[in-house]
């Protein structure tokens, strides 16, 4: 499909919560080549931690003024408040982006917003130049979006307009259905077998002829994910939603995230080997933030998916904040044993 020359491109990346899509995006603006890119983040939670691990993170093209957060939780219900505006006063700029990225939160169904790119204020300045799903290949070969087909069967017979018994999975296959490239990520955590069966698995339930790309830390070059010229906006139909037979009802309403404050730490070795028991006896999806330790000027980033957990120091302080996580999983979550476990 042709994309008008006067359009400045914009690439949704969409994929669940700790895919890897904060990852992707370093790497591509680490890669861009000199290519003025901005970035509009949203995210699931009331504190941003993906703009702050973005920001001024030593990277040219990576200054705080190209990362604009949306931090209001679900972009499809902020569109003409947030979200519009804030590509507009992209797009006013006296220099304005060759690239624009929008990275989704992780629970998002994407169509809403690649819907928006429709609005009059817009049309004629912006398309979607593609739909980037990354897909987190270990939680799929683990079965976290899996349905239990008697479950399934038993709700339907309850309520025909239901169908997914597993919240997660319903995320999962609209964000497949959206793609435009499939991204298959943490490769390196997969044997080559897994990840054969995997990408036909993913292939054979893509609703299009897409694109299905192994990747390491979302590691790939940017002409492989920019510059497809999609149109995702013109071309709603072939992307099936569960958001078109949703009534209002929104899939985060099954989520929740809240906010774990930290002290300071002499060391936080005794942290870092509680948080993954504490995931797992929680079924937590989600836990990233910023640790303090005393003396250390620079903090230590926190990422947890699952029961998998990584920690590095990122950056100096840039305020005096305390330590903090924030914490993702279904509704219901007990908040309280969760903070009290965090803390130990
Ligand atoms: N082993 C491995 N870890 C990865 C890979 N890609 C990302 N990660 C790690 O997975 C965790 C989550 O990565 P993010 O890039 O923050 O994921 P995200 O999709 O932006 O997360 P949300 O915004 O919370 O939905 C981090 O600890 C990453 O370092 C990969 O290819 N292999």
């Amino acid at each position: 499909m042709s994309q008008s020359l006067d359009k400045v491109p914009a690439t949704v990346v969409t994929g669940f919560l700790g895919a890897g899509k904060t990852t992707l995006l370093r790497h591509l603006i680490s890669h861009a080549n000199g290519r003025r890119i901005a970035v509009i983040v949203n995210e699931f939670g009331a504190l941003g931690v993906d703009g702050e691990t973005l920001k001024d993170c030593g990277i040219p093209g990576c200054e705080a003024e190209n990362i604009v957060e949306l931090s209001n939780g679900c972009l499809c219900c902020t569109v003409a408040d947030d979200f519009i505006p804030t590509l507009q006063t992209l797009l006013d700029r006296p220099n304005p982006p060759e690239h624009i990225l929008i990275e989704t939160s992780g629970l998002a169904l994407p169509k809403p917003l690649i819907k928006a790119f429709n609005w009059p204020a817009i049309r004629s300045r912006v398309t979607v130049d593609g739909v980037v799903t990354v897909v987190d290949g270990p939680a799929v070969a683990e079965g976290r979006f899996a349905d239990d087909p008697e479950a399934v069967a038993a709700q339907r017979a309850a309520d025909p307009s239901l169908d997914h018994d597993n919240p997660l999975a319903e995320v999962y296959e609209d964000q497949l259905n959206a793609a435009d490239i499939v991204v298959l990520n943490k490769a390196d955590l997969l044997d080559p077998a897994a990840l054969e069966r995997l990408r036909a698995e993913i292939g054979a339930r893509l609703p299009r002829a897409v694109k299905v790309v192994p990747a390491r830390d979302g590691a790939l070059e940017p002409a492989v994910l920019l510059g497809l010229a999609a149109a995702a906006e013109d071309d709603l139909d072939a992307r099936p939603s569960h958001h078109d037979a949703e009534d209002g009802a929104h899939e985060h309403d099954d989520f929740d995230s809240f906010v774990v404050v930290l002290p300071e730490y002499d060391s936080a070795d005794a942290l870092l080997a509680r948080l993954p028991e504490v995931a797992a006896a929680h079924d937590i999806l989600r836990i990233k933030g910023f640790v303090r330790l005393k003396g250390k000027p620079m903090r230590l980033a926190v990422q947890g998916v699952g029961r998998r957990f990584r920690a590095h120091f990122d950056r100096a302080w840039a305020d005096d904040r305390d330590g903090h996580l924030v914490v993702i999983g279904q509704a219901g979550m007990n908040q309280d044993a969760i903070a009290r476990a965090i803390l130990g």
